[in-house]
């Protein structure tokens, strides 16, 4: 069951905000959705998945991004999930990169978190099966995401090309089995085999992978963070020995902010556009 909290008109589209029981995370869950102008008129249109990164609500990106222009422009819906599940009875952390916040996306195998870490499960299957049984929505779908999300979205989509278009990422953790962060939040969710923490690893991921999505990667220069959590040029390399096309653009001078995902967001749904709308005509 869904429950409402909050609608705002948005471009001409609705920005909403629901709450629900997720069976994957076995608690309360927050997403927001935009449904762009067509989906209010009766058409069914494709979905952009977007995974936001540490510290994140669903309300980061729905504030800062300003993605709903282009999305209400292309004709895309955007589903905004929470980063982690939430709540009194949901094991916490006082760290940036574990616990609330900070659910990296994976399926955690150790105790505290095996029980409501299953946020791989609940982007994948879970979500996807909940929009599409709720909104006029296609099965049409993108996945793109902000440094843990981008981690989460360029795995996801490596593993589950069927089930997307395209991926992009904006300054992600490609290797997070080589940054301090995946390392201590890994170590919590997956225990200390490395093994396990390799199949939630992209880079480790495109080496055996047999394609790539359509794929587009954005890093600011000026980035706090890169390259010691961040290592763009890692994916592209693979991609290159492999033979995958993979943008990577080097943005001189931005940070790992907001103002920096903003800047260049428009850019992201134009390319994403392109390859949901292939199939949306069908
Ligand atoms: N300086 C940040 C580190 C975490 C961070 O930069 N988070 C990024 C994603 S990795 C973010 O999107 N933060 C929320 C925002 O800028 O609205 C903090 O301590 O909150």
């Amino acid at each position: 069951m869904l429950t409402l909290l909050n609608e705002y008109k948005h471009f001409n589209g609705a920005h909403r905000r629901y709450r629900h029981f997720s069976q994957s995370n076995q608690c309360d869950m927050i997403f927001a959705i935009y449904l762009p102008p067509r989906a209010l008129s009766g058409s069914r249109v494709p979905v952009l998945y977007w995974l936001s990164g540490l510290t994140c609500t669903d309300e980061n990106f729905a504030t800062k991004a300003g993605a709903q222009r282009y999305a209400a422009e292309h004709g895309i819906a955007i589903v905004m999930p929470d980063t982690s599940p939430r709540g009194d009875d949901v094991p916490n952390q006082n760290a940036i990169n574990i616990g609330h916040g900070a659910g990296f996306y994976v399926n955690a195998t150790q105790e505290p978190w095996a029980k409501n870490y299953h946020m791989y499960d609940y982007i994948v299957n879970e979500l996807p099966d909940l929009i599409e049984q709720n909104f006029p929505v296609n099965q049409t779908r993108s996945i793109a995401g902000h440094s843990m999300g981008g981690h989460g979205a360029l795995q996801i989509a490596i593993k589950n090309p069927e089930r997307y278009q395209s991926v992009s990422a904006f300054a992600p953790i490609v290797s997070p089995s080589d940054s301090a962060w995946g390392q201590a939040a890994f170590r919590e969710y997956l225990g200390k085999d490395t093994a396990a923490w390799k199949t939630y690893d992209s880079v480790t991921l495109l080496r055996e992978a047999e394609t790539l999505l359509p794929c587009k990667i954005d890093q600011g220069t000026a980035d706090e963070f890169y390259p010691r959590e961040l290592q763009p040029e890692k994916l592209a390399q693979v991609a290159a020995e492999r033979g995958f096309a993979l943008e990577l653009n080097m943005r001189e001078g931005y940070d790992h902010s907001y103002y920096f995902v903003s800047t260049f967001i428009g850019e992201h749904i134009a390319f994403h556009a392109k390859y949901l709308a292939v199939l949306q005509k069908v």
